[in-house]
Parts: C-alpha cells; sequence; structure tokens
C-alpha cells in the first residue's frame, strides 16, 4: 500500500522522490528495488524515516505495528502519523507514541497507484485541523477522500480497502466467462476491465439507483436478464454482501474486539 500511495503522490507532483524516504524489512527485496525504482532513499531501519520525515505512513501489516511502534516512541514527538494499518485503533496507536504525537488513521485503498483511490480517515486526539488539512490533501491527490467516525473503520476496510481485490476476481470471472465461449483472452480482459470501469462511472455520477442503472441494461426477454437470473440463482449478492461481512469481522478479530 506504501508503494501505491508513493506512487499516486509523485504522479500527482505532490511530492518529489528526494523528499521521500522509506524503510522496508532488510529480507523485503522486491519492495526495496520498488522504492529505488521510484528514486526514493530506501532504508532498511525505521528510525531514520521517523528522523527525517514529518509526515510519517505507519503501512505494515497489523501484526507487525506493535512491534514497529514501540521502536520509534522515542523518536515520535512532534510528528504526525498516517497509520493505514487495518484493525489498529487510534488508541492502541497513541497509547504507544509520544503524548506529543499526532495521529490519524487512514484506509486508503490500491486504486491509489493510478489516482482512482478511495480513503477515510479519522483524527487522533491530538490531530490538529491542520494535520486534517495535509491528510486531505494528500489523499485526495490519488483519488477521494472523507472523513468518518472510527466505528466506521472496520467496514470502510471491508469494502473499499479489500473492495479491489473482489472486483479484480470478478473482472478475472466475466473474463473465463467470454474465454470460455470463445472469446482471446486479451480483449476478453480489455473489455472485462473497461466494463467495470464504465458501470463505476456511471454508479458513482449519474445519480441514479444500481437498481435503476440494472434494468436499464435489462431488455425484456433479453441476454442480461438470462445472466442475471444465473447470477441469482448462485447468490451472486449474498456472496458479495458476505465477502464484506467476513473481512469486516476479520477487522474487528485483528483489533481485539471480537
Ligand atoms: N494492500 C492494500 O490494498 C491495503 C493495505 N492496507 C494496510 O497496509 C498495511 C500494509 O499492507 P500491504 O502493503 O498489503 O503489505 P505488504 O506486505 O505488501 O507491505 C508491508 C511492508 O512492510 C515492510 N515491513 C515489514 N516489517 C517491517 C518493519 N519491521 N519495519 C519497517 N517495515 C517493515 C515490508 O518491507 C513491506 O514493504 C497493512 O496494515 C494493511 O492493513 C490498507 C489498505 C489497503
Ligand atoms: O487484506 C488486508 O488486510 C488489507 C486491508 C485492506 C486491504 N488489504
Amino acid at each position: 500500500m506504501a508503494k501505491a500511495l508513493a506512487n499516486g503522490f509523485l504522479s500527482a507532483g505532490l511530492a518529489k522522490p528526494s523528499g521521500m524516504i522509506a524503510s522496508v524489512h532488510p529480507a523485503d527485496k522486491v519492495s526495496l528495488q520498488a522504492f529505488q525504482a521510484l528514486g526514493v532513499e530506501t532504508v532498511v531501519q525505521n528510525a531514520p524515516v521517523v528522523e527525517q520525515a514529518e509526515v510519517v505512513f505507519v503501512s505494515v501489516k497489523p501484526q507487525v505495528v506493535p512491534a514497529v511502534l514501540k521502536e520509534i516512541k522515542p523518536l515520535s514527538r512532534g510528528k504526525l502519523f498516517l497509520s493505514v494499518a487495518m484493525g489498529i485503533t487510534l488508541q492502541t496507536i497513541e497509547s504507544s507514541l509520544s503524548p506529543e504525537s499526532r495521529v490519524i488513521r487512514v484506509m486508503p485503498n490500491i486504486p491509489a497507484v493510478v489516482r482512482s483511490g478511495c480513503s477515510v480517515y479519522v483524527r487522533g486526539s491530538q490531530a490538529s485541523d491542520a494535520d486534517a488539512q495535509i491528510t486531505q490533501r494528500l489523499l485526495e491527490s490519488v483519488g477521494t477522500c472523507e472523513a468518518v467516525h472510527e466505528s466506521q473503520l472496520d467496514t470502510v476496510t471491508a469494502l473499499s480497502g479489500s473492495g479491489p481485490a473482489y472486483v479484480f476476481v470478478m473482472i478475472e470471472a466475466l473474463a473465463d466467462g467470454a474465454v470460455h465461449m470463445g472469446m482471446p483472452r486479451d480483449l476478453a480482459y480489455r473489455l472485462a476491465a473497461q466494463t467495470v470501469l464504465g458501470a463505476g462511472h456511471m454508479a458513482r455520477d449519474s445519480g441514479l439507483h444500481p437498481g435503476q442503472l440494472k434494468d436499464s441494461v435489462t431488455s425484456p426477454g433479453g441476454s442480461t436478464a438470462a445472466a442475471l437470473r444465473q447470477l441469482e440463482l448462485s447468490g451472486f449478492r449474498a456472496a458479495v454482501a458476505g465477502a464484506v461481512e467476513q473481512a469486516t469481522l476479520r477487522c474487528k478479530q485483528i483489533s481485539g474486539q471480537k
């Protein structure tokens, strides 16, 4: 996620490679090379990052967050931390860093890499209006960004944080169906991806309910109606809604709420 954000900030012209520094696990050569390819200084300790940066993204796996916060606590005074870790609460982060640090929880998503992400954020107890503005500005440069209450964050994670994965599976499945019917795979992926993009655009911008948009595609007695019947028989809606529910529960499990 950090690489996607860095890439997005650079494409947006909001930051220069010389203005960023990234730390990676010493064994993680893939991340090392990815940040280096962006021209960003990359180190294998966290201290130089916290010492040099004013805004520090915490973008390690939730299980690694406690050890990283413990390590950087002595350096954290006066810094703004933006944590993208799922399931790690503001209370946990704030109590693990200097009381004079400021924390904001952010839930971005991976399309930030192409500046089509969507993010939400929640201000910690010490974060100022200026910190919220910095967060908003950074994340709006790579997509949409809005403030939410922390009680929404697990469900946001399950919907828009993880959501691109569900959509990628759908694109694969759409293409698989077309390939099964004899279409070349590259054409199938192009059409599937553009179909999702176009439908998403309409769902976002038309002001119409998704059900109305669905109806506009569904000619009486036609192919879409036949396809939709098959989706309903296969439990498509329940499968997708269930995925969001399961992901939310996993976030709560990680944060110790369940
Ligand atoms: N991948 C996604 O689409 C999204 C991920 N997130 C959050 O982002 C965080 C990172 O997830 P991913 O990027 O998917 O995982 P990842 O495994 O791709 O990245 C983790 C990064 O942490 C680094 N790392 C590991 N141990 C470290 C340590 N001790 N000190 C410094 N760096 C260390 C690794 O080198 C790697 O670059 C997670 O907390 C996740 O919940 C949030 C939204 C979306
Ligand atoms: O799978 C995960 O845990 C993270 C959180 C949201 C997207 N990826």
